[in-house]
């Protein structure tokens, strides 16, 4: 017999049964929903990640909605389970949705809902955190400092890179690829090279415009490239940050041959997907290349490292924290909570899943819309600006 799951519950006597497979940060997320009619259930399990079985307890015999995270092995299995409950609604409390089989939920006529638009800039922050320190050092000087190493001021004493003037990559210019590119022209006075399978217009305009700000008070202009293969970028940006989707077109996008291609300095950032870059041959180059320096935030096995990396000095990583800050991992919460809810009340889907704006106003009542349902087209669910 499978072993009993703790949960705790809010508004027993709610008429929709709603899961939530973690506790999440703040608690409007769980109002909205008992003001709804919904009996939330948090799952309160000690283990980090949950199993399929695991899930399949959880979701029993009665449930009309999931929210879930990305740590979990959301497919069939899991969908048939949840339809067979008598659900319609899944949510990801996250912008990324490859642990989903989409496939397998919209078979199942199961709403997929993800949480975009609250946390582009909070992701791209903590690229720029990690491009910064890995360029100049900063974890490898903190822990020669707490060492208690340093007796006084050398000339090469941790020397690094300067980003001003220098060349940032991105390699997926979506929302936070576009976000963290503004952040290191604009805040560093860095030219760009990009490559993703779709124009940038509008960050190629604010480049452009950037670029002419600076020339008009004498200083050195900006410039953009959209580069016509990805190598351009490995070749010629001296940071590179990776932002695009995982699927099979970005599955071990870095692999030896394209670290091979990429400057001896250079700075890479993943904050991703970890199987967007081979580990093992990035272990392989970091071990080569002493001045080659990375900033991890994702892993191609978490929650581990592959050999060695833990051992590497030229990398920075940090345990898939992009997205948390307050404000968005609570924005996230509620997005997610709201994707589930409206599919269940049977409200339109939101008119623009970037802007969630409305949904994330504390003051006032959420538009009654599900925020962002991705097979939402496949469902036949009807979009409407309110
Ligand atoms: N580390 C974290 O905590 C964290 C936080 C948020 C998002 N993410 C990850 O970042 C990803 C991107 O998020 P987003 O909101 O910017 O998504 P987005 O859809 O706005 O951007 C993704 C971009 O990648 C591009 N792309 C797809 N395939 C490509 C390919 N083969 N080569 C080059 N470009 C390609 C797309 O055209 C798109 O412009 C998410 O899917 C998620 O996996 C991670
Ligand atoms: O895809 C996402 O949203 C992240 O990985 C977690 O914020």
């Amino acid at each position: 017999m499978a072993k009993p799951i703790s949960i705790e519950v809010w508004n027993p006597s709610g008429r929709y049964r709603v899961i939530s497979t973690k506790p999440m940060p703040g608690t409007r997320w769980i109002k909205l929903l008992t003001d709804q009619d919904c009996r939330v259930e948090i799952c309160t399990e000690k283990k980090t990640i949950l199993s399929v079985e695991d899930i399949l307890a959880l979701i029993g015999t009665k449930c009309d909605g999931v929210i879930g995270q990305l740590t979990e092995d959301w497919g069939d299995v899991l969908f048939s389970a949840l339809k067979r409950a008598g659900g319609t609604a899944f949510s990801n409390m996250a912008v990324g949705y490859n642990n989903v089989d989409v496939d397998a939920a919209t078979k199942n006529g199961i709403a997929v809902g993800n949480t975009p638009g609250v946390l582009t800039e909070t992701t791209a922050e903590l690229a720029a955190s990690l491009s910064l320190a890995a360029a100049r050092r900063i974890v490898e000087a903190d822990q020669f400092m707490r060492a208690g190493l340093y007796d006084g001021w050398l000339p090469h004493l941790f020397v690094g890179n300067l980003l001003k003037g220098q060349t940032v990559g991105v390699i997926g210019a979506g929302r936070i690829g576009s976000a963290y590119a503004r952040m290191m022209i604009e805040g560093f006075k860095m030219n760009l090279i990009y490559y993703d399978l779709y124009q940038s217009t509008r960050l190629e305009k604010f480049v452009t415009a950037y670029g002419q700000f600076l020339k008009a008070n004498g200083e050195q202009p900006v410039t953009w490239k959209r580069a016509a293969t990805m190598e351009d970028v490995l070749r010629e940006a001296d940071v590179i940050s990776l932002h695009p989707i995982l699927d099979k077109t970005t599955y071990h996008l870095i692999n030896k041959e394209r670290l091979a291609i990429m400057k001896k300095e250079a700075v890479l950032v993943n904050c991703s997907r970890g199987p967007v870059v081979h580990e093992v041959d990035l272990v392989e180059h970091l071990r080569a290349n002493p001045m080659f320096r990375v900033g991890l935030d994702v892993f191609e096995d978490e929650p581990y490292m592959k050999p060695g990396l833990a051992e590497m000095k030229n990398a920075v990583v940090v345990p898939h924290i992009a997205s948390a800050s307050k404000w968005t991992r609570e924005g996230m919460a509620t997005l997610a909570a709201l994707n589930v809810l409206g599919k269940i009340k049977g409200y339109p889907i939101w008119h623009n899943p970037n802007q969630v704006e409305p949904f994330l106003d504390e003051n006032s009542v959420p538009p009654p819309a599900a925020p962002s349902i991705v097979n939402a087209k496949q469902l036949g669910l009807p979009t409407a600006k309110l």
